[in-house]
């Protein structure tokens, strides 16, 4: 899986950012009429094909369904409402939100195509009931997960990097990081940088 999974608000900042090398981009649209949603997932399913970078939609399964995108993000409330079913019809991958044992059984009995640990260090995205989990758990995780690959969230920055993929995250996604920083692409290439397997010298 993408070591950098990088999420956006606006399909303006998908733009942005994807010819910086992103190969992974969620589109997280939040608080937007339904219409406006569908425009920024088309343009942004039409950016991200000829770009070769992978989409993946936020929430809206039944849109990415509509508009043939390949790959949805659910959370466990989100999972209540989507027809599971007609995603794997059509071949859509599907990674899930896990915040405690309970939501990671639940997740992993769906086969997805990774399960998301969050909030690893405190997040100021949004108001979470879950504090942060702590590289401990992030390889509590992986072992659980077995073969599915296990994205890292909340709070990352590029200095725990080398942590959290120590502790055995396969992949790190990142919002606010990127999106407060001075200069967001030159913060995205530290970031595909940063994400970089490391390799031992010679
Ligand atoms: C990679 C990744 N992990 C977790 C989330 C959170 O999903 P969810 O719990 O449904 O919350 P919202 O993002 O919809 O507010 C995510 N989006 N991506
Ligand atoms: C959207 C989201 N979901 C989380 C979870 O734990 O499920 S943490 C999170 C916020 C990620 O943003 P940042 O990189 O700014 O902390
Ligand atoms: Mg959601």
């Amino acid at each position: 899986m993408e070591r950098f999974y990088l999420i956006v608000g606006h399909v303006g900042r998908l733009e942005l950012l994807v010819p910086h090398g992103v190969k992974l981009v969620q589109l997280r649209i939040k608080d937007q009429p339904k219409a406006e949603v569908r425009r920024q997932i088309t343009r942004a399913r039409d950016f991200c094909a000829v770009h070769g970078a992978q989409l993946v939609v936020n929430d809206y399964w039944d849109l990415a369904l509509d508009l043939r995108c390949s790959f949805v993000h659910l959370g466990q409330e989100d999972m209540d409402n989507a027809d599971l079913g007609a995603l794997r019809r059509a071949g859509v991958h599907i990674g899930l939100s896990t915040h405690d044992e309970t939501e990671l059984d639940r997740a992993l009995t769906q086969d997805p195509a990774y399960v998301a640990l969050g909030p690893v260090y405190p997040t100021l995205l949004k108001k979470m009931k879950w504090g942060p989990q702590g590289l401990e758990r992030v390889g509590r995780w992986k072992q659980m997960a077995g073969r599915t690959p296990l994205v890292a969230i909340g709070g990352l920055t590029p200095d725990r990097l080398p942590g959290v993929f120590a502790a055995g995250a396969d992949s790190a996604a990142v919002v606010m990081d990127i999106q407060m920083a001075q200069n967001p692409e030159a913060r995205t290439r530290d970031w595909i940088a940063a994400c970089a397997p490391q390799v031992a010298p010679a």
